[in-house]
């Protein structure tokens, strides 16, 4: 089991209305840094439904060729729910620093759900921050991690 994300590879983002703007700041703030990121939507407040974005991330990041996922709602459990829908997919939400650290090193956490109604933009960046860096533990959580998945 790999502990850290394979940060040569692109991270993947995609979210609904209600996360469109927090998604286009998070996808300037990657790019900033050097990060290379793929839009997956949507493109515009206009309202749109969730899961229309949330698989295909998800489907994006089981595949290997992202690093990992980062997908932003209203409420972050739309995404979460749809994305947790996939057997590789580990999609934790996250509404601060300490919750986005244990995502990581606990539950090997691979897609960030934001809830765009419920954090601050700077709070959104530092969680992207710590979910990208924080490695796995491993250990007594590999354990549990590798019970997740249902046959
Ligand atoms: O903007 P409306 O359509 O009211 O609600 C969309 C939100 O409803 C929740 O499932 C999700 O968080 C999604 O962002």
């Amino acid at each position: 089991m790999e502990l850290t994300f394979n940060l040569a590879l692109p991270v993947a983002i995609g979210g609904d209305h209600a996360g469109f703007a927090y998604k286009e700041e998070v996808i300037s703030y990657l790019e900033g840094k050097g990060v290379q990121v793929k839009d997956f939507g949507t493109d515009s407040p206009d309202s749109v439904d969730y899961p229309d974005f949330a698989h295909p991330v998800a489907s994006a990041v089981e595949s290997g060729a992202f690093a990992y996922g980062i997908l932003i709602c209203g409420s972050a459990n739309g995404v979460a729910i749809t994305a947790n829908k996939h057997q590789g997919i580990r999609a934790a939400i996250c509404w601060g620093d300490e919750l986005a650290r244990l995502a990581r090193s606990h539950n090997n956490a691979n897609i960030l759900c934001i809830p765009a109604k419920f954090v601050d933009t700077a709070t959104a960046k530092e969680m992207v921050d710590i979910f990208g860096e924080t490695a796995f533990e491993g250990g007594r959580h590999e354990n549990r991690v590798n019970k997740i998945a249902c046959a």
